[in-house]
């Protein structure tokens, strides 16, 4: 029989009840008791979900970050959290979020370092390693789980992070080789959570190793063979498991390694679906991941079925069909979206869908067509309905894409010619001040949106409340003394939502929320078809914002790649042409404020950076078009006009000059956990404008000091001439409140006078 198994659930909740349940904890409103409990009722509610299935993951779930959550199980925390007061739990979420002296009893934690897991919206807090570092197994989470699972009724399938994926995510201090730490510190401890494994009775293992899809130096490569020949002789049975991509070259290797099981993207990796067949040794198990784990579209479950027939007839019991990746990338359940058009709505499949998917396959598989005769030709008729819908395809959109010349992208003048008029019109001392676009979002706010969504208040009261937050921030700026000042972003949602809302060719949900880390989560717009801008979007806002003050102030917008990479897109068009047609929308946007008077406008491309292709054989060309789908948007402002953007968790060593191809006046960057290194490249590339390395921490509630501020702009002032320099947080402050926005940009504006003085 083909097997029917599962990668990863969402582990936030139909109505994000994790969510809730951990910001109540760290409010202290509930108790660690009562967090665990609500955790516990997730995983039941989640394994019940998947009962029917052959294997139920187990050990997906997570209080924060999975990639943390394997760090503890590997005994491995960061030095600063050991020895503290408290317990595991205490520890768990010091190195997820950071703590302030009076919470630990100590002189205050510093967070992990996040960064974004593979090219996806989630991200994980880096493991931290150095010479010396040892690991020792804490296996006591995922026993516990398997216990609960099997009480649950699902058969366990613990996944866990490999050891060579695992190594990979970490980061060393000072320049350590971390492989060193592979042999025998790490695989001793893999070895023995295997062995513990097999003593529960566990039958397959998952064990994740994603870098299998990048390319790997032969180090690399050989770590893969050095830890799977170590940890042959386990009694478990191991799946080794790919996702986000093909294998590539790394193919023969994945298919040899002594594991019992291979599981690959058969939807990324598709064209090299019968290589993996004919490689793989005959005993082994291939899960083919034929449900896309990363989008939100049916599946065309005859088109899969005739694809696997051939396979099946070959491998037999061997083959198991599995979705692409772990289903933590997409929304729960359709099922809660009662308001969706229905034509569209019959387009879509959320995570408990893929599984409904998944079960159709497998009874096909088993037991023939004719055995869910029913779901497949509703199947195939949603898949006809999208593929002919009128309302995917508009001409007049398709025309102005077409006649898209390079001279769209050229703004009128040099760098240089326009630095010069900008200074004279703006006249902003050195090391000006500002900000990154959002201030906190705070309850009443989301109240009132909720409010006005639920139609419990008019449209009239909604503006004029949202109005009077932007004033509060405006005035805030003021008193700050601030030199560049923004409207605070109240009336958004969500950076990109926000737009996805308001463009034709988007839908949008309820309740399709993902997590982007711990507590945090987004609902990507659906792009559906091609995106039209009926009219202004931002302009009402901003301009009020704009007649507020006589300081300079910087109208904020979203470009067009970042909308793209947090949206979920069409899959019949390839993403250049989505891009091209976003910025077309938001060029006229761009253009619609600076008519208004904005004549500083900040485009976030946040996504820029981890929209780039896992195998950099494909960097350029994804850079390429996307660079330029930024100055369509960009530059049709004028000379006097200045564009910032702005990017988070950016390394930009390997394209700087794709940075600089953006031509933005301004770029503000997330440098404050790096200590400014990150400027290395810009300093080596000699990047000709002006830069805000981000003094401030904005995902830790901790307040940065004057002095830290002044020290790490000193640094930055080794690497990039002071007169090109800006002082601003590393990203958007709608995560923290308040009162630890106004002493940290307090502490902000006071370094920068000490700066000028000492200039
Ligand atoms: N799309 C996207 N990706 C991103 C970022 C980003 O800003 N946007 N930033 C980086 C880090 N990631 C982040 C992701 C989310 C959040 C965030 O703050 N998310 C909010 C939700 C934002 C939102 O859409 N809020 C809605 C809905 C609010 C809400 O929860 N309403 C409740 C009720 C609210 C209440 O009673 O308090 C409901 O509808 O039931 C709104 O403001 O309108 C959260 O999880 O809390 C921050 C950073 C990288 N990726
Ligand atoms: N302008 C946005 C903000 O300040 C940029 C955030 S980047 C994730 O929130
Ligand atoms: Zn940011």
């Amino acid at each position: 029989m083909a097997q029917a198994h599962n990668l990863g659930f969402p582990r936030i909740g139909t109505r994000r009840e994790l969510k809730f349940a951990l910001e109540d904890y760290w409010k202290q409103k509930t108790t660690a008791d009562e967090l665990l409990t609500s955790a516990a009722a997730l995983r039941a509610q989640n394994w019940h979900a998947q009962a029917d299935l052959d294997l139920a993951p187990v050990g997906d779930f997570s209080l924060y970050d999975h990639v943390l959550d394997m760090s503890f199980t590997l005994g491995h925390l960061p030095e600063r959290v050991q020895g503290l007061k408290g317990s595991q739990l205490d520890d768990y979420f010091r190195v997820a979020r950071g703590r302030s002296p009076a919470d630990c009893g100590c002189s205050g934690v510093a967070a992990g370092e996040m960064t974004k897991w593979f090219d996806t919206n989630y991200h994980y807090i880096v493991p931290e390693v150095a010479e010396g570092t040892e690991f020792s197994l804490n296996s006591q989470r995922l026993v516990n789980q398997i216990t609960e699972a099997r009480s649950a009724g699902v058969t366990p399938k613990p996944v866990i992070i490999g050891p060579v994926t695992y190594l990979w995510l970490c980061k060393a201090r000072d320049g350590y080789e971390r492989l060193e730490l592979l042999e025998r510190r790490l695989l001793p401890v893999y070895g023995q959570l295997l062995e513990q494994l097999a003593d529960l009775g566990v039958d397959w293992v998952q064990v994740d190793e994603p870098v299998l899809v990048t390319e790997l130096d032969a180090d690399w490569k050989l770590a893969f063979e050095t830890a799977y020949h170590q940890l042959k002789g386990s009694r478990t049975k191991l799946l080794l498991t790919t996702y986000f991509g093909a294998l590539g070259e790394n193919l023969q290797q994945a298919c040899n390694l002594p594991v019992a099981g291979l599981h690959v993207d058969a939807i990324r990796g598709r064209q090299e679906v019968d290589a993996v067949v004919d490689w793989l040794p005959p005993h082994k198990v291939l899960s083919m991941g034929v449900i896309n784990g990363r989008n939100i579209w049916k599946t065309d479950l005859r088109a899969v079925l005739e694809w696997l027939a051939p396979i099946h007839d070959k491998l037999g019991d061997r083959l198991w069909v599995a979705p692409s990746c772990s289903l933590l990338h997409v929304p729960v359940d359709l099922a809660l979206e009662t308001g969706l058009d229905p034509e569209i709505r019959s387009w879509l499949a959320f995570a408990t869908q893929k599984l409904d998917e998944l079960r159709v396959l497998r009874t096909a598989l088993n037991h023939g067509t004719d055995a869910v005769a029913t779901q497949l030709a509703d199947n195939a008729r949603a898949i006809a309905s999208r593929r002919a819908s009128t309302r995917v395809h508009n001409p007049n959109v398709k025309e102005q894409a077409q006649a898209i010349t390079p001279e769209l992208g050229e703004r009128q003048s040099p760098y240089s010619v326009r630095a010069e008029k900008q200074a004279a019109a703006l006249k902003l001392p050195h090391y000006p001040t500002t900000t990154i676009g959002s201030f906190p979002q705070t309850t009443d706010i989301r109240k009132t949106r909720l409010a006005y969504r639920k139609q419990e208040i008019s449209h009239e009261l909604y503006v004029t409340t949202m109005k009077a937050e932007i004033e509060h921030a405006v005035r805030e700026q003021e008193k700050l003394g601030l030199d560049v000042l923004v409207h605070g972003e109240a009336e958004r949602n969500d950076m990109v939502e926000y737009f996805g809302e308001q463009l034709e060719g988007y839908l949008f949900t309820r309740f399709g929320w993902v997590q982007s880390y711990g507590s945090r989560c987004v609902k990507p717009p659906i792009l559906y078809g091609d995106i039209q801008r009926p009219g202004p979007m931002t302009v009402e806002w901003i301009a009020y914002a704009r007649s507020l003050t006589d300081k300079p102030l910087k109208g904020m917008l979203t470009g067009p790649v970042t909308i793209l990479n947090w949206s979920f897109v069409r899959d019949d068009q390839p993403r250049r042409d989505t891009a091209f047609q976003l910025a077309l929308a938001i060029r006229q946007e761009v253009l619609d404020l600076e008519a208004a008077g904005v004549n500083i406008i900040q485009i976030d491309e946040a996504a820029l950076r981890e929209g780039l292709p896992l195998r950099r054989s494909q960097w350029q060309d994804y850079l390429d078009w996307a660079v330029d789908a930024f100055r369509i948007t960009a530059n049709a402002v004028s000379d006097t006009t200045q564009i910032h953007t702005h990017m988070c968790y950016s390394e930009f060593n390997d394209i700087i000059r794709d940075i600089a191809r953006m031509d933005a006046d301004v770029i503000t960057i997330e440098t404050s956990r790096s200590a400014m290194e990150l400027l290395d490249v810009f300093e080596e590339f000699r990047y000709p404008n002006e830069i805000g390395p981000g003094v401030y921490d904005i995902h830790s509630p901790n307040i940065p000091s004057r002095e830290q501020i002044v020290s790490l702009m000193s640094k930055a002032a080794e690497r990039v001439p002071a007169e090109r320099l800006w002082v601003n947080p590393d990203c958007g402050l709608k995560t923290r409140q308040w009162e630890e926005v106004v002493p940290a940009l307090e502490n902000m504006v006071a370094a920068a006078k000490e700066l000028r003085q000492a200039g």
